[in-house]
C-alpha cells in the first residue's frame, strides 16, 4: 500500500480581494500518494494553479487544511517545507550566465544555506540529480545555449537535488515539442519508481498523462475532485468531465479525444484504419456526404471515386470542394 505524502481535507480555496471572499474550489479531498506521478487535469481557469499553491503552502485555505507527512503544512517553517516539497514552475526569466551544475547546486540551497558551501552529500546529490534525469554532458552549458527541453530537464534537476520526498510540477511540458514532451513525462515517472516519489504534474496534455501518469486528478467547476487510474477514468466515462462542451468527447476505441460530429454517412471501403484517416479528412473540409462510393487500396495507396483515381486524398478533397 502506498503512503500518502500529501492529503488535502475539506478543501475550500480562492483568493480576497478587500474584504470579498472569492471562492475558487470549495471541499476538495485528496491524497497525492509516494511512488507515483499523479497528473492533474481540467480546463482552464478551473483553480488547477490554485490547488497547487495550497499545496506549497503559498496560499492559505479558506476551510479545511493540507497535511504534508501527516503534519499541517501551516506548521512547517520555509525551510522545512523547502526540504521536504520541491517545485518546478515556468520559469521564464532564469540567468543565462548560469551553468546547468550551479543551477542544480541551488537546489541544495535549503540543506547549504545561502553560503551556498557544498559538502560531499551535496556534491554526490547533485550528481545523482543530473544523472537521474541524464544531462551529465550539459554540466558546463550556459543557460542561455541549451534547448528548451533541456533547460526543463535542468529544472527537474534542481528540484531533484532539493532532495524532498513530494515534486510538484505546473506544466512542465508547456512550449516543449512532442519528443520532448514525452521524455520529461516519462522521465518524471521513471524518477516516481526509482525514487519513490510522490510526483504532482500539472498538465493539458491528456493523451501524453494517458501513456505515462498512474493516477489522474480531474478538477471542474463546481464537481469534487475525482482521483483515480487513468484507465478507469477512461471506462466509466468519467474522462469526459474535463471536455464539459457538446462540441467533443474523449473516444475510447482511439484513446483520444476528438469532435462529435454528426452521423457520417460516407459509403468508404478499404482497410479500416485508411477508412478512418480518409472520413476524418472529409470530416475536417466540411464534407457531409459523398455521392458514391469511394473505394480504397494500399501498397501503392489510392482511391477511388466516380471511375476516378486519386494518389493522395488531398486530390480528392478538391475536386469534392470545388464541385
Ligand atoms: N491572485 C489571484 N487573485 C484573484 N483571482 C485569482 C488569482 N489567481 C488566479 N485567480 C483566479 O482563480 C481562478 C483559477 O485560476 P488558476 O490559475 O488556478 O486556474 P488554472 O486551472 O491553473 O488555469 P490554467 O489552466 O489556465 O493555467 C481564475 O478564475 C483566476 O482568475
Amino acid at each position: 500500500m502506498r503512503k500518502a505524502s500529501i492529503i488535502g481535507r475539506n478543501l475550500s480555496l480562492g483568493y480576497t480581494k478587500g474584504k470579498v471572499q472569492k471562492e475558487i474550489l470549495h471541499g476538495l479531498d485528496f491524497e497525492l500518494l509516494s511512488g507515483e506521478m499523479t497528473c492533474l487535469l481540467g480546463p482552464n481557469g478551473v483553480g488547477k494553479s490554485t490547488l497547487v499553491k495550497a499545496i506549497l503552502g503559498q496560499l492559505k485555505p479558506f476551510e479545511g487544511e493540507v497535511l504534508l507527512n501527516g503534519k499541517v503544512t501551516s506548521a512547517y517553517s520555509n525551510e522545512m517545507l523547502a526540504k521536504e516539497l520541491s517545485v518546478v514552475l515556468i520559469e521564464p526569466f532564469l540567468p543565462g550566465n548560469m551553468t546547468v551544475g550551479q543551477l542544480v547546486a541551488m537546489g541544495r540551497i535549503p540543506h547549504t544555506g545561502w553560503t551556498g558551501k557544498l559538502e560531499d552529500r551535496d556534491r554526490e546529490v547533485i550528481q545523482n540529480a543530473l544523472s537521474a534525469t541524464k544531462i551529465e554532458y550539459l554540466r558546463d552549458e550556459r543557460l542561455s545555449e541549451i534547448s528548451d527541453g533541456q533547460r526543463q530537464k535542468a529544472l527537474i534537476a534542481r528540484a531533484l537535488a532539493q532532495d524532498g520526498k513530494v515534486m510538484v510540477l505546473d506544466e512542465p511540458t508547456a512550449h516543449l515539442d512532442l519528443v520532448n514532451r514525452y521524455e520529461i513525462m516519462h522521465l518524471l515517472r521513471e524518477i516516481s519508481k526509482n525514487q519513490g516519489k510522490a510526483i504532482l504534474v500539472v498538465t493539458h496534455d491528456l493523451e501524453i498523462a494517458l501513456e505515462t501518469a498512474d493516477r489522474f486528478w480531474l478538477l471542474n467547476c463546481g464537481t469534487p475532485l475525482i482521483s483515480g487510474l487513468p484507465e478507469d477514468l477512461v471506462i466509466s466515462g468519467q474522462i469526459n468531465q474535463l471536455l464539459p462542451g457538446k462540441k467533443f468527447h474523449f473516444s475510447v476505441e482511439k484513446g483520444r479525444i476528438e469532435s462529435k460530429t454528426e452521423e457520417l454517412k460516407f459509403d468508404i471501403s478499404g482497410p479500416k484504419i485508411l477508412v478512418r484517416w480518409i472520413s476524418k479528412a472529409l470530416e475536417k473540409s466540411g464534407v457531409k456526404e459523398l455521392s458514391g462510393a469511394v473505394e480504397v487500396s494500399e501498397g501503392p495507396f489510392s482511391l477511388s471515386y466516380k471511375g476516378i483515381i486519386y494518389k493522395s486524398v488531398e486530390g480528392l478533397l478538391e475536386d469534392l470542394t470545388s464541385s
